[in-house]
């Protein structure tokens, strides 16, 4: 069931971290961390609090430098590189706290990310040219596509302030879109959503991969959620992957029942 050593089978992932490691100060929140996402996949990174997954995130988009390991994307070492040249190559991460400017409309939200990971000159901007228009234009109609991919169309002039908590989390997600990810790694994205708002999100984020990203990668604690929209799970426990499989096998293994529940209720 498992891939220990964090290889694909025979192609050439789209990511691969190898042995990873995060020692704080002799406390080892990683240890020898290995796994890899191919294009065309959803996983899921799993496990219970303090498991390390947040620590992963932030050794795979360059927030922390491993202790040892490394991290290969598209076939290149991105370790020890920054978060903002890591985001650059096309991995973007979201994060628990909220990406969302609430005075801002939905749309303007996403145009904000689009503007945010863009590589326009402050030059260009007071001065523009054709190209700088024509770079707008685009710009703006990506941003109605992302906010209609994401189910918000009749949204789009909304303030995110009067957003439901459901169309919030989806707005951080299409602001999260805007910056072209190929790869995109959300951080807990159901957080606080109830059982029907989480079920629209997951069939939203289902559409995404090959149409709007090349894989996605979701940290989250909602099991139903994240059971029905990955392809594969990987699981952590005291920093230490734990299994690796498809949902319905993690589902039955008594290790993960046993790490989540406790040895009584296995
Ligand atoms: N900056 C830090 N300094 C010291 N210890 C840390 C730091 N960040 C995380 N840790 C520790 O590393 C371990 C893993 O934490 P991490 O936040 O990665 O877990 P997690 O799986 O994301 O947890 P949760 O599901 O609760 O968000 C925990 O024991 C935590 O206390």
């Amino acid at each position: 069931m498992s891939a220990p050593t964090g290889q694909s089978n025979g192609k050439s992932p789209l990511l691969r971290a190898d042995t990873l490691c995060m020692n704080f100060g002799g406390i080892m929140a990683v240890k020898d961390f290995s796994f890899h996402i191919d294009a065309g996949e959803t996983v899921g990174l799993i496990g219970p609090n303090g498991a390390g997954k947040t620590t992963c995130f932030n050794m795979l988009t360059g927030f922390y430098s491993p202790s040892n390991g490394r991290v290969l994307f598209k076939g290149e070492d991105i370790t020890n590189r920054k978060p903002h040249a890591i985001a650059r190559l096309g991995l973007v991460r979201s994060f628990q706290k909220t990406n969302v400017m609430k005075r801002l409309t939905v749309f303007e939200n996403v145009l904000t990310g689009h503007y945010m990971a863009g590589r326009q000159s402050l030059l260009s901007t007071f001065f523009p040219g054709e190209k700088v228009r024509r770079a707008e234009r685009e710009a703006r109609e990506s941003a109605a596509e992302i906010v209609e991919t994401m189910g918000l169309s009749h949204r789009m002039n909304a303030p995110a302030s009067l957003l439901s908590c459901g169309e919030l989390r989806l707005l951080e997600v299409a602001v999260a879109l805007a910056a072209k990810p190929s790869l995109l790694m959300l951080d807990e994205p159901a957080a606080g959503l109830n059982s029907h708002e989480a079920t629209t999100f997951g069939a939203v984020l289902k559409t995404l991969v090959g149409r709007s990203i090349d894989a996605l990668l979701i940290v989250e604690h909602n099991m139903e959620l994240v059971m029905s929209v990955s392809d594969r799970i990987v699981v952590l426990n005291f920093g230490r992957k734990l299994a690796e499989g498809k949902p319905t096998d993690i589902l039955e293994n008594r290790e993960v029942a046993e790490a989540y529940l406790g040895k009584a209720a296995a």
